[in-house]
């Protein structure tokens, strides 16, 4: 168990954000409080348009608020230059545009660019540092690779090790795991857990992967339309049911038993009777197929898969489904 103390990174209270535009205000979110924690995952959740890009600029101190507070370390953001600001926020956006023609290595020592100004030479320091970085995204074997010849998954480590080398205490990352694939995705937020914990950062993460944010993040920020910041442990979230804020309508639901999203069955009248793993499965199958209801029951059998029914037996669900249209 770690021994540091965990502290208040970063902090909003009653912010109130939004545009103007054509002379029209238009309020995005009001009245937000969190608190940003060090040595914690956080993942930021919440439907596309919803605010949570708007809120990351406010943070980033491209949008000032109308009201409330924003502060670092106790003092309020504003109070920042940028160029400390950029010491102590590190940032890794969506689609980053960088020259496909520079390595790995040259992008990982941008990140040292609010401490050697644009000259960009690096002192002995900042190259262990950028060493470090690479490291700790386990990438050093790839920095004299171009960013043009490397695969999605390793681009996105490269953006999160330029991050690391800025060696701020906030680590910010709108969708890293965005176009990558499963085993992908693990690997970014498992890498971004560790950076967390090892190295006692506070990480928020912006996500739509509710699977992958709930093995990983310790904290979840629940942003909905019209209702207030909600941030809470992800097994406290579902336990209370506010995860379900994720999904509204009763088409879907977040199923206890099984961790994840599923379409709410609401009346079930698939009469199926077998060894609740399978019945499961076919379930889900029928359902997709647009099936809800049976007009008999039929037993499911695991070994060898059978499906019983009135008409007969059948090995495959293909053949079961197609059964039922005739
Ligand atoms: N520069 C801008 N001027 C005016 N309105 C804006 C501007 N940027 C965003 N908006 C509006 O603010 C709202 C929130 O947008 P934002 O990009 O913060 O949502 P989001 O939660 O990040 O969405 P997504 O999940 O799709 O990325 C949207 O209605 C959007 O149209």
């Amino acid at each position: 168990m770690s021994t540091r103390k965990a502290h208040i990174a970063l902090e909003g209270k009653g912010l109130s954000l939004g545009y103007v535009h054509q002379k029209q205000r238009k309020e995005i979110l009001s009245d937000l409080n969190f608190q940003l924690i060090s040595g914690e995952l956080t993942c930021l959740l919440g439907p596309n348009g919803v605010g949570k890009s708007t809120l990351i600029k406010a943070i980033l101190g491209q949008i000032t608020p109308w009201k409330g507070t924003l502060s670092l370390e106790n003092q309020p953001i504003s109070s920042f230059d940028l160029k400390t600001l950029a010491k102590k926020i590190a940032v890794v956006l969506t689609d980053p545009v960088f020259p496909g023609n520079m390595t790995v290595g040259q992008l990982v020592a941008l990140g040292r660019t609010p401490y050697t100004g644009w000259s960009g030479k690096l002192s002995l320091e900042d190259h262990e540092i950028v060493e470090k970085a690479l490291s700790d995204t386990k990438i050093t074997y790839l920095k004299e690779e171009r960013l043009s010849e490397i695969s999605d998954g390793q681009r996105q480590k490269a953006m999160i090790a330029r991050a690391l080398a800025q060696d701020g205490d906030i680590l910010i990352l709108d969708e890293p795991t965005a176009h990558l694939d499963l085993v992908n995705r693990f690997e970014i937020m498992t890498l971004l857990r560790e950076i967390a914990k090892n190295q006692d950062h506070a990480v928020l993460v912006v996500t739509h992967d509710l699977d992958i944010a709930l093995e990983t993040a310790d904290r979840f920020w629940l942003l909905n339309c019209g209702t207030p910041l909600i941030a809470d442990r992800p097994e406290s979230l579902i336990l209370n049911g506010s995860i379900n804020q994720l999904l509204p309508g009763e088409k879907y639901a977040f199923n206890l038993s099984r961790g994840k999203v599923e379409a709410q069955l609401l009346e079930n009248q698939l009469k199926i009777k077998g060894p609740k793993e399978q019945v499961f499965w076919v379930e889900k199958a029928l359902l997709k197929a647009g099936i809800s209801r049976l007009e008999h029951e039929v037993s499911v059998l695991s070994e060898p898969f059978t499906i019983q029914t009135e008409k007969g037996n059948f090995s495959s669900l293909d053949s079961f489904i197609q059964s039922l249209d005739s």
